[in-house]
């Protein structure tokens, strides 16, 4: 295959799928239901759907007391059926989690079994909320019990084996040599997909030390010429997803920044804080512009969703305002892999079952390279913040529990241990007052495989976006009810919020991270997309006869 060739995989198609969404490439999907409503209309093109958004508006009175009044807001969607031909391009392909999400597609796409000490294992999506959860349909009409279909039957969406893998990394390494250097994976899957793996090669990519921990330096050897920002970086990026797309046929392209995490841009007034300083900043070679930031600019200029899977503040408010004016999606921060998740849900129900959370610790360390750039205390510093802040919205939201301002005390500690490689050890240590001045310790030892944990996030990430891209939406009660001129989401998508530590939301709104309601957004934002309610736990029918 041509250098910096990338498999082809939809050509390879040949792994069923669960029969909900048949093969991609522009054909429409079958679904698995349709709702029978007025409000809701099937063509071959498109699902369009009246939706009512039922909300209570709060109001305070002179006494002081709240004023609660039901709202409702109508609004029409318009969901495209037709399923794309779709690209993944990712930032840092070469690294664990690069590596391993594109060996992961690839056997699930064959439907690969391979031997391990424990027996044989099958390909699979676990740890995708898309692949391998579901979400409650409604109640059977003669028994009442609850019917659920697959998370990713709600919408035609595309299905991870149909994508097509490419991207860019500093490190020449092909990808079947950078899965050995990765060291995540059986040595038998590794056997089954080298030869595939060894014709893909990332392209080369833009390479700012200063950004990265100088111990990174050795494996930079597929740089593009230059040492700081330049629009020809920009205009080099935007042509890399030019060539992919038309080289594969592509009909869209979503990059993912999977590379190392960056330090910190400092927020500059006349450099980053509006779109139109940043694109002359980056014309002027300013050296506060960091790489993610200029994948992020060329993504945006492109059409091409970018999201970014580390926690560095990748992007500045020029970037944000640049995606506003060009309706480009991004979204971001930082995946949620393993030790955060397992807080933001363990802190919800903590404080939400009225337990006074007083202390966290959270320590881990782990031998892989995001690992040992993270030894670097600039680099560790951008994992702290993203790390910390995952609490911050439950324990406001609970004034019987906590003053204004208190909040649990939270450390974050991150060592680099080589010899535990992609399996990360992190402790967790939960201390809480509960009734009577009594306590509870929870203690957690959770081995993560980071590199198998992060990897279905990628790719829960590229199939919700790209859905976000066919979802278009009119509120009834605008002027413009009568025109045909639906918009899409806000540029910034929080609906990602469940796969990420620190998510990014359109400007003035607020971060939600408690875990169970970053899935019910997203998941009732796709039921609303073909006309259905909120999924309810209320279950009257089992309560009221
Ligand atoms: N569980 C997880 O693995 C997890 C969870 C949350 C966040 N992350 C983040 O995801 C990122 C990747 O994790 P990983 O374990 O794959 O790390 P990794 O170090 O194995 O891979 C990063 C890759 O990026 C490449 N790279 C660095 N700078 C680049 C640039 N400017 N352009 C292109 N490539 C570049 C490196 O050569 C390397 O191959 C890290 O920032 C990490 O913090 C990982
Ligand atoms: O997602 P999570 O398990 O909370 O956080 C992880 C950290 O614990 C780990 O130290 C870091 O290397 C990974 O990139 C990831 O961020």
């Amino acid at each position: 295959m041509a250098p910096h060739a990338e498999a082809d995989v939809a050509s390879l198609n040949g792994n069923g799928h669960h029969g909900s969404n048949g093969v991609s490439n522009g054909s429409s999907s079958r679904e698995v239901f349709t709702v029978n409503s007025p409000n809701v209309t099937y063509t071959d093109l498109e699902i369009r759907s009246k939706y009512t958004y039922r909300t209570t508006s709060v109001n305070r009175n002179a006494d002081g007391k709240y004023v609660a009044t039901p709202r409702e807001t109508v609004y029409d969607f318009k969901v495209d059926r037709k399923v794309p031909k779709v690209g993944a391009m990712l930032v840092g392909w070469g690294g664990n989690n690069g590596s391993t999400v594109t060996a992961g597609i690839i056997a699930n796409r064959r439907g690969l079994t391979w031997e391990t000490r424990e027996g044989p294992r099958s390909a699979n999506y676990y740890g995708s909320v898309i692949m391998g959860s579901t979400m409650k349909l409604g109640t059977d009409s003669k028994t009442l019990m609850d019917v659920n279909i697959p998370f990713h039957d709600v919408l035609p969406m595309v299905h991870p084996n149909d994508l097509v893998i490419g991207g860019w990394d500093i490190s020449s390494l092909n990808l079947a040599a950078a899965m050995d250097r990765a060291a995540v994976l059986e040595p038998t899957l590794k056997a089954h997909v080298r030869k595939e793996m060894a014709e893909m090669v990332p392209m080369p990519s833009i390479y700012y030390p200063d950004f990265i921990a100088a111990n990174q330096e050795d494996r930079a050897d597929n740089l593009i010429p230059g040492s700081k920002a330049s629009m020809e970086h920009v205009e080099r990026i935007r042509k890399d997803i030019r060539d992919f797309k038309a080289a594969h046929s592509l009909d869209k392209v979503i990059v993912q920044w999977t590379a190392n995490t960056e330090r910190y841009a400092d927020i500059l007034p006349g450099v980053n804080d509006t779109a139109e300083n940043l694109l002359k900043a980056i014309a002027e070679g300013h050296e506060e512009v960091s790489p993610s930031t200029v994948f992020a600019v060329a993504c945006i200029l492109e059409g091409s969703p970018f999201i970014n899977g580390s926690p560095q503040n990748t992007f500045v408010p020029g970037a944000i305002e640049l995606s506003e004016q060009h309706g480009t999606f991004i979204g971001g921060d930082d995946f949620k892999s393993g030790q955060t998740k397992m807080k933001s849900a363990l802190v919800d129900f903590l404080i939400s079952a009225g337990i006074k959370l007083t202390s966290i610790a959270s320590y881990n360390h782990l031998g892989n390279n995001d690992g040992k750039n993270l030894s670097s205390q600039k680099q560790f510093r951008s994992k702290e913040i993203s790390k910390s802040n995952v609490v911050d919205d439950m324990v406001e939201a609970n004034s019987v529990l906590y003053a204004p301002g208190e909040h649990p005390d939270h450390t974050v500690v991150i060592k680099y241990m080589p010899a535990v490689g992609d399996n990360k050890r992190a402790l967790d240590e939960y201390y809480a007052e509960i009734f009577m001045g009594g306590h509870q310790t929870i203690s957690i030892f959770n081995v993560c495989e980071d590199s198998l944990l992060a990897s279905p996030l990628i790719i829960d990430l590229v199939l919700v976006t790209e859905m976000m891209t066919r979802i278009k939406w009119k509120a009834q009660s605008s002027a413009e009810a009568t025109k045909e001129d639906f918009k899409s989401f806000h540029s910034v998508l929080s609906i990602l919020s469940y796969m990420l530590k620190a998510p990014l939301t359109p400007p003035g709104t607020p971060v939600i991270n408690a875990l169970a309601k970053q899935r019910g957004a997203l998941t009732n934002i796709f039921r609303a997309c073909v006309g259905l309610e909120p999924e309810s736990d209320m279950t009257l029918e089992h309560k009221l006869f």
